[in-house]
């Protein structure tokens, strides 16, 4: 299970910062029009996996509507522990994933801004995946750019809807900060949380000393977030 993940790293120095910090996990985007992605063929992406292992950071792949045979050929390829699916991904294909032995974590894209107001928005987009096993990653709805918008989600809704949904594991993302990440955690009850933009000093550069806040910020909200320990699997 991971606390706190780092998404979209792409150097040496970014793993060394994440391992600095009580962060526990990483992510490596290979959706190819990210700013964030790491060519999987290329030597260099196994040694930051490696170098991750060494430290004994959780290593998750993020993917995009990618065919399943180019997933299971690149988790293998660079030792992912986790694969995580944000784009359109069925829930049958998530399930063949697992069926090849991949552990698999679902993106949730929730509407940032939403029209009907009668219905938790996070409810809504869980939809399905609620009751299929999976954990879920609750991020902000990013259009064709599919995440990393640095945008947030209502974290009242996420409390509502795990409040109701309480045997359901899940992260929370989207638009997390150092100056919000306690906020956030405190509002919507998680126990693990994910970002990428927010600990970058230019869009797709990370800063070893936005990483250190932004994971002694989370760590210490997480800590006081005790009643929830436990409910997620990773
Ligand atoms: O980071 C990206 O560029 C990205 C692209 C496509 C799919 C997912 C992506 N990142 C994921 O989105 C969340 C939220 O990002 P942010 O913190 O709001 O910038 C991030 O943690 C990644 O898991």
């Amino acid at each position: 299970m991971f606390k706190i993940k780092i998404c979209g790293v792409k150097l040496k120095s970014d793993i060394d910062a994440v391992g600095e910090s009580p962060a526990d996990a990483i992510g490596l985007n290979f959706f190819r029009p990210s700013v964030r992605y790491v060519d999987p063929l290329e030597p260099s992406t196994l040694e930051l996996t490696r170098r991750a292992a060494s430290l004994g950071l959780m290593r998750v792949g993020v993917f995009v509507n990618e065919p399943l045979e180019s997933i299971v050929e690149i988790a293998r390829a660079v030792d992912l522990d986790v694969v995580q699916l944000h784009g359109d991904e069925t829930l049958t294909f998530a399930q063949s994933l697992q069926d090849a032995g991949i552990r698999v974590i679902r993106a949730i894209k929730v509407p940032v801004i939403v029209e009907d107001r009668t219905q938790n928005p996070v409810v809504v987009a869980v939809g399905e995946w609620g009751h299929a096993g999976f954990h879920l990653l609750l991020d902000a709805d990013a259009g064709p750019q599919h995440g990393g918008s640095g945008k947030s989600i209502d974290w009242q809704a996420v409390h509502a809807w795990s409040a109701q949904n309480p045997e359901i594991s899940w992260t929370l993302a989207g638009g997390l900060r150092s100056d919000n990440v306690a906020q956030a955690i405190a509002a919507s009850g998680a126990c693990s949380v994910d970002t990428a933009s927010g600990v970058e000093s230019s869009r797709g550069v990370k800063s070893a000393e936005m990483i250190r806040q932004f994971a002694a910020a989370a760590e210490a909200a997480l800590a006081q977030n005790r009643p929830n320990a436990g409910k997620n699997l990773f």
